[in-house]
Order: structure tokens, then C-alpha cells, then sequence
């Protein structure tokens, strides 16, 4: 993935949490629903059993319960009492209650009850958990641990969720028992009954209380893990972000020195190039010898030198002699030929100090450095013999006339060219195939 567009993610981002928290919201529960409408599970008890006149009367339906309750203030603490069992279980039999739910790893409880009677409109939910550390049923009937929260008027006749933390353990049922602290607080693990009841403070009269849903409730993802996971999301994606940013500009990085590299390497090639094509313009395409151009460059080199250092400069103007007559008793193709061999010859009996040019035709500059008149004389009239004594082809006799000059420190190199001009042409008057030098 080269490419992350930043905007793009966010909104994604952005979605992603509202649709969690959306879908949260709307409470993604695990539930236990406790069966109301199974009359062997479900039983009424008053304060008629223990010697008061208040009586209640149960029904159940498919939409529920419903319990009516005549409150009579004869008993010290009149009540009325619904008794939810949430597994099959046998009077006769105390143990049948052993084996209830554990609910400990639900978070809420929902109820759905209304009640309609005299104020104040409270009531009692005990959550009752079994425990063989506390309870022995055969002993002590009240010996299932009360886990009680009270329900108020004003809430309890809508829908509510209750928090089972909002459980806590009736005290006098703890005072009663010489338990070791960890037992007397709130226990869920094994619920085989849940009660409602009326309060302390319930008045003399008649009272309805219709019970449509009691379950517990979890929601698949806690609230910190909810705010844990959106956390975590935006950390890996910005983590992420900024792994594939850094991948990126690392990439680019090693682009930009790939690509600066390359243009160095064309950079060097077209120098190279340049220097080659500058090279070239100064060679002459038929021999390769320097041309005109070529040789300015010495020219300038040893005038500067004579008069500088007073180093003495001479060169030898060579002009092949009738070369008219080989172009047209042998053709072109073969004059060219006679001259590149000329000039091959020519070359190789130099020194490596002088410089050999073509200077037109079938003429020819020596620069002779560091020579004197004299020196370049010897140079000029070893070079005539040689190409007196070679052979072109199989049997041509070429000669060459030259003219030799030295060159003075007041003269400009134009003059000096022409005073050597000057000798090769007296040398072309003189015959020929000789050496003339200019004093
Ligand atoms: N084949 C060939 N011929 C050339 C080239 N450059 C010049 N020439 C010929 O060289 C000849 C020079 O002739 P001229 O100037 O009359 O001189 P020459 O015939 O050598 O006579 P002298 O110099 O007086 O001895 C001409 O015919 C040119 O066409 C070349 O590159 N190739």
C-alpha cells in the first residue's frame, strides 16, 4: 500500500466508532431470562404463615405474574412475598436448591414490574445464593444469603436495569450468622431463588404488583473494554499511519538518491560525451590527425612558452607533391587512402612532444616543440626521406615538399605559419621532394 489517504481512514475511523458505540448503546446483551409464568416455580407467602392476617393471592399468566396483596398491621412486620425459584425444586426435599445459576458474570438485572397500592411505593428484590459454607436449609430456612436492593416508586414503574454492585447483603442476615467477613459480602455464584417482596415501611391495604420480566442481563463488551478497544483502534491505525508514512518518505528517500544517481551517471556520460564531441571537432574525420582547430591550441601553447621562457618553437609545413596527378591517374578513394597512410608515417617517426596536424588537402603542419630551426630542419629532412623511400601500394613512389620556420618572439603565429608557407612553396619551386627552411 503506497498510498494511505489520511482523510480517508479518519472517516473510517470515525464511522467505525460511532457504529460501536451505536451498536452498544443498543446493548448487545448475553440474557437469562427467569420464567414467570410457571406456577410451580412460583409461590406466595404472607405474614399469615408466621401468625399475621395479611393474605396474598398469585397468578400467573403467559405475559407473567401478578401478586395481590391485602396488607393487615396485626404482625410486627407485615409482608407479602414472591418467591421466584429459577430450577425445579422439591419442598419435601431442602437439597433440591443446591444446584442454582451463577449469575456472577452478569452485570445487570432487568426488571419490568408496576405496582399500584398505597405509598410509599417501595419493594424488596432478594437475590438468594446458596452456599454450603452458610446454608443448611435443613437447620435454618433462612439460611440462603439475602442479596436485597430496593426499588423505588418513581422507577419501578417503567423498565429498569439495576446493577447487581447495587446488591448488598441485608445486614441483619450477616449479624445473625458468625460468618468470616468474605462471606457476608454479595454472592452470586449459585442462585437457585430471587424474592419480591414488600418493605418495612409497607401501609395496611390492599396492593397489586404485576411482575412481566425479570432477567439478568451482560453486555458482550464492558464499557472499559468498549472504551479500551476504540482507544487501542485509533492508536494501531495512527501507529500504522505513521509505520506506512515513514515506509513511504523512506521509499521516496531511496527513489530520489536512485534518480540523483542516475542523473549523475547521464551527467558524467553527457561530460564525457562533450569532452568526446570537443575531441572530435578538433580531429580531422579522414587521418585523425588534429585539424586546424586542434592545432591552435598548440600554436598558442608554444608561443606563450617562447615568450615566457624563451623555449624555442619551429614547425615544418608538408605539402605531398603532385598529389593532383594520384587523384586522377588512381581516383579519389585511392588518394584518400595515400593520405591517411601519409599521414600515418608521418606520425609514427615524430616525437611524442610534436604535434602533427592536418592543415588542408594535402597539407600538413609539424609543431615541433622545444626546436630550433635547426632541430626542426633534421626532423624535416628525416621525414622527406622516409616517405621518398616508402612504397604506396605495391609500387607508388609518393614525395612531399617542406618548409621549415622558426619562429621569432615578436611575430604573431599567422606570420609565422606564412614564413613557413613561404619555405615549402620555394621548396615546391626548387623541385620538389626537398626541404626549404625560412631565415
Ligand atoms: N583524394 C583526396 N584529394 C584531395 C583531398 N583534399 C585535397 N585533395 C586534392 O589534392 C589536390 C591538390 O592539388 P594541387 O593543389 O594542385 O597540388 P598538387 O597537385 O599536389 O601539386 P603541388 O602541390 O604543386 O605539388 C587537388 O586535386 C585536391 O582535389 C582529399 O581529402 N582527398
Amino acid at each position: 500500500m503506497k498510498f494511505v489517504n489520511k482523510y480517508l481512514l479518519l472517516v473510517a475511523l470515525i464511522v467505525i466508532t460511532l457504529l460501536l458505540l451505536f451498536v452498544h448503546n443498543k446493548g448487545f446483551y448475553k440474557v437469562l431470562n427467569i420464567p414467570l409464568d410457571n406456577n410451580e416455580r412460583i409461590l406466595g407467602l404472607s405474614d399469615a404463615s408466621v401468625g399475621g392476617d395479611s393474605m396474598m393471592k398469585v397468578s400467573t399468566n403467559a405475559e407473567g405474574t401478578s401478586f395481590n396483596c391485602n396488607i393487615v398491621n396485626k404482625f410486627q412486620w407485615p409482608f407479602c412475598q414472591l418467591q421466584i425459584y429459577m430450577i425445579p425444586f422439591n419442598e419435601q426435599d431442602k437439597n433440591s436448591l443446591q444446584h442454582g445459576f451463577d449469575i456472577s458474570e452478569y452485570d445487570e438485572l432487568f426488571v419490568d414490574i408496576k405496582y399500584q397500592g398505597p405509598k410509599p411505593e417501595l419493594l424488596r428484590l432478594h437475590i438468594r445464593n446458596y452456599n454450603p459454607a452458610y446454608t443448611n436449609l435443613e437447620v435454618d430456612s433462612n439460611s440462603m444469603k439475602i442479596n436485597e436492593f430496593k426499588i423505588e416508586a418513581n422507577a419501578y414503574k417503567t423498565k429498569q436495569f439495576i446493577n447487581l454492585k447495587d446488591f448488598y447483603v441485608v445486614p441483619w442476615w450477616g449479624s445473625e450468622r458468625n460468618l468470616p467477613t468474605e462471606l457476608k459480602l454479595r454472592e452470586f455464584s449459585n442462585v437457585p431463588l430471587i424474592e419480591v417482596l414488600t418493605t418495612d415501611h409497607v401501609q395496611e391495604g390492599e396492593l397489586t404488583v404485576n411482575i412481566n420480566e425479570i432477567s439478568f442481563r451482560r453486555l458482550y463488551i464492558s464499557n472499559e473494554n468498549l472504551l479500551f478497544t476504540i482507544i487501542a483502534m485509533w492508536l494501531a491505525a495512527a501507529a500504522g499511519y505513521l509505520i506506512l508514512q515513514l515506509h513511504n518518505y523512506r521509499s521516496n528517500l531511496k527513489q530520489a538518491r536512485l534518480s540523483n544517481n542516475r542523473l549523475i551517471e547521464i551527467m558524467d556520460a553527457l561530460k564525457l560525451e562533450k569532452a568526446q564531441i570537443e575531441e572530435m571537432s578538433k580531429r580531422d574525420t579522414l587521418t585523425g590527425l588534429r585539424n586546424r582547430s586542434g592545432l591552435s591550441l598548440h600554436f598558442t601553447q608554444c608561443a606563450t612558452d617562447l615568450l615566457e621562457q624563451n623555449t624555442p618553437f619551429s614547425i615544418v609545413f608538408i605539402d605531398i607533391d603532385f598529389f593532383k596527378n594520384i587523384n586522377d591517374l588512381y581516383g579519389h578513394n585511392r588518394g584518400d587512402d595515400i593520405l591517411v597512410t601519409f599521414a600515418q608515417i608521418i606520425h609514427s617517426n615524430i616525437r611524442i612532444a610534436d604535434k602533427l596536424g592536418r592543415w588542408g588537402g594535402e597539407e600538413f603542419i609539424l609543431i615541433c616543440t622545444n626546436s630550433t630551426l635547426n632541430q626542426a630542419n633534421s626532423i624535416a629532412e628525416k621525414l622527406c626521406r622516409i616517405i621518398q623511400q616508402h612504397l604506396f601500394g605495391s609500387d607508388l613512389q609518393v614525395t612531399a615538399s617542406f618548409g621549415v620556420a622558426e619562429m621569432y618572439p615578436d611575430e604573431s603565429v599567422k606570420d609565422f605559419i606564412e614564413r613557413a608557407d613561404k619555405a615549402l612553396y620555394k621548396a615546391k619551386a626548387e623541385g620538389r621532394n626537398q626541404v626549404q627552411v625560412s631565415v
